[in-house]
Order: structure tokens, then C-alpha cells, then sequence
């Protein structure tokens, strides 16, 4: 007998991540840069790992949680958004919380808010009690109404639930905003953020089997140093001496900088290695404090 795909396999690990759509390339890429790499199935939903025993099962976001709640995949790559929904929706049913979420990933960041036509003069929640909310989200929404104390309907669209106003479906909305753009078009306005998300990690809350335990234990490590060494970059630069008080002050965010001496008496050679943002701002001021010759590299691989 062939064996199924679905079948329980106790010695790999199966990841599943979004087929296509916005966290499908990153969602690669972060587990690519912990040392994964996979053969591909023709039909491209499954893809076999060569360095690890860790296979990734390309699927619908929306359908991530479920997969991992019934066992198929053990580990999910999923907005906070769908992750938090589905166990609203699984809670409503009576069924007992099976995922939680591992990790937040650093990417896939949006809101999801409340928003009302630009008309209105928004002055709190209370004006929601009795109107209809169009949303894809129904038990974040219901969720947030209870903690507000208000009654109010969830009208549930699965897209383009930003028309539903001027369709005369809803007299709010509640959907994922990013630039605002979407709202804007529909002349519409956020008034209340209900959940910040990005997209994380899901897994089970039961442990794995030894096996899996050791494999995801691995991975965690590896994906751990690669979320820090995302952030990370290494700042060089030349200095004098007597700049050193002023410039240390300037990287809070470094792990003890490397000082050299130079050959020309009193100058200094330092490499610092930043896990926060080196931006234009910070690298002027550097260079008012008395950095010459400042490069960032940005950083590959691992800190151990
Ligand atoms: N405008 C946005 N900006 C940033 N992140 C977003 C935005 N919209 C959605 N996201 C995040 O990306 C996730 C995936 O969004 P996408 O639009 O690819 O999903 P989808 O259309 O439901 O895809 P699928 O075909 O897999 O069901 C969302 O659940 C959310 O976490
Ligand atoms: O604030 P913005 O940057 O405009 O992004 C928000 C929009 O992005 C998402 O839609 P998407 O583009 O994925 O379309 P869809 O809902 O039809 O899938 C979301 O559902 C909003 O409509
Ligand atoms: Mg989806």
C-alpha cells in the first residue's frame, strides 16, 4: 500500500505554510535561513526535507490550525489573526484549545480594526450597540463587544468586507488594516484596534513524542538565532579615544563592542554588533559624536 500523505509520521516533522499569498515567500525563507531545504512534490503541496527530517505541507492559511489541532501537520507558519480566530471558533463548538502560538515571526504585521464610515464622529464604543459589523472575524469581534459590554450583530463576509457599507450590509466593518489604504477607498475610518497580529509560529500545546520533541527543539534554537540575527547588524567604524564616552552611550543595543588600538597613537578601530534599528538617524549622531568611516553589514547565519 502506498503510503498516504496524511498518515502519521512519529519520525519527521511536518510544517504547514500558506500555498501562496503574503506569508508564503517569508514563511520559506525564515525556515530556509534555519538550515532547511526540501525537495519538492510534483503537484508542489508537499515538500520533502533533505537537510532535516522536516517536511512542509503548502496549504490555505485559514485551513493551518485545523491541520495541526487534527494532528496532520505538528507545527503552522499563520497570521495571529486566523490563529486566534479558529480557536475562538473551536471554543464556541466546545472543543478543547489544542494550539497555541510558539513564536511571533517579525513579518505579515497588520491590525485588525474596527472601522465606520468617515462621516460618523466616532465618540466610543457604545455607538456600535444595536448596528450590524461586517467581518471575516466574528469571534474576535464578539469577543471584544462582550469585553465593551455591548450588543451589537456580526454580519460574516469571507472578502471585500469594506463595501459592505455602502451595500447597506453593515453600518461598521471590522478587518485587517495595513497602510489604510483599503479603508480610505471606501471612505471609511479605523476607530478601534481589536488585535495586533503578524504572522507566527503555531504548534500544539500537548508535548511531541521524543522524537518530534528533539527535531522541534532543534528547530526552535535554530529559528530563535535566526529571528535575532534578522534584526541584527554589525556596525564598524574609527574613532579617537577621547570619543569613546560619547559614542558608547549612542549603542545600547550592542553587544560589548570589539576595540582595537590603531597604529596612529590614539586612534580606535570598533566593531558592535546591533540587534536593534541602525537607522540614518543613529549614524549621524555617531558621526557628530566623532565616527569616521562608518559601515553596517547586515549579518548571515547564526550567533551562538
Ligand atoms: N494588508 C495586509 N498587510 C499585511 N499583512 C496582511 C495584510 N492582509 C493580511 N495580512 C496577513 O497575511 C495573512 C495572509 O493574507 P492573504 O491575503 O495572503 O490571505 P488569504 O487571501 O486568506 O490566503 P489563502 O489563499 O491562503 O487563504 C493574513 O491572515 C494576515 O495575517
Ligand atoms: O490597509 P491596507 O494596506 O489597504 O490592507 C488592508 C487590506 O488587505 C487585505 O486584503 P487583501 O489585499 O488581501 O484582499 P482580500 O481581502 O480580497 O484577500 C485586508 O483584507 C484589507 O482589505
Ligand atoms: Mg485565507
Amino acid at each position: 500500500m502506498t503510503p498516504s500523505i496524511t498518515a502519521p509520521t512519529r519520525d519527521r516533522l511536518r510544517i504547514a505554510i500558506q500555498k501562496s499569498g503574503r506569508l508564503a515567500d517569508p514563511a520559506r525563507s525564515l525556515l530556509a535561513s534555519c538550515g532547511l531545504s526540501w525537495r519538492e512534490s510534483r503537484d508542489r503541496l508537499f515538500c520533502f526535507g533533505e537537510t532535516l527530517p522536516v517536511d512542509l505541507l503548502l496549504v490555505r492559511d485559514d485551513d493551518i490550525p485545523g491541520l495541526i489541532a487534527d494532528g496532520v501537520c505538528d507545527l503552522g507558519v499563520v497570521g495571529r489573526n486566523v490563529l486566534t480566530e479558529t480557536g475562538l471558533a473551536r471554543e464556541a463548538a466546545g472543543a478543547q484549545p489544542v494550539f497555541r502560538e510558539w513564536r511571533a515571526l517579525g513579518f505579515g504585521q497588520c491590525r485588525l480594526a474596527l472601522a465606520v464610515p468617515d462621516a460618523w464622529t466616532w465618540e466610543g464604543a457604545q455607538q456600535l450597540a444595536g448596528k450590524r459589523i461586517a467581518t471575516s472575524y466574528p469571534g474576535l469581534v464578539r469577543q471584544w463587544l462582550a469585553t465593551q459590554g455591548i450588543e451589537a450583530e456580526t454580519v460574516l463576509l469571507s472578502g471585500s468586507v469594506e463595501i459592505a457599507p455602502r451595500l447597506g450590509q453593515a453600518e461598521a466593518i471590522c478587518d485587517l488594516v495595513s497602510s489604510g489604504a483599503t479603508l480610505a477607498a471606501n471612505q471609511l475610518k479605523p476607530v478601534e484596534t481589536i488585535l495586533e497580529s503578524e504572522a507566527v509560529l503555531a504548534g500544539p500545546i500537548a508535548e511531541f513524542d521524543p522524537v518530534r520533541a528533539g527535531l522541534a527543539d532543534l528547530l526552535m534554537r535554530r529559528l530563535d538565532g535566526a529571528l535575532k540575527v534578522r534584526k541584527s547588524k554589525l556596525l564598524m567604524f574609527q574613532a579617537q579615544r577621547e570619543a569613546l564616552a560619547r559614542l558608547l552611550p549612542l549603542l545600547p543595543d550592542a553587544e560589548t563592542p570589539t576595540v582595537m588600538r590603531l597604529d596612529d597613537g590614539d586612534g580606535l578601530a570598533l566593531q558592535a554588533l546591533c540587534h536593534g534599528a541602525v537607522t540614518w538617524q543613529r549614524l549621524e549622531e555617531l558621526k557628530r559624536a566623532g565616527a569616521r568611516g562608518l559601515m553596517v553589514l547586515p549579518i548571515e547565519g547564526m550567533l551562538a
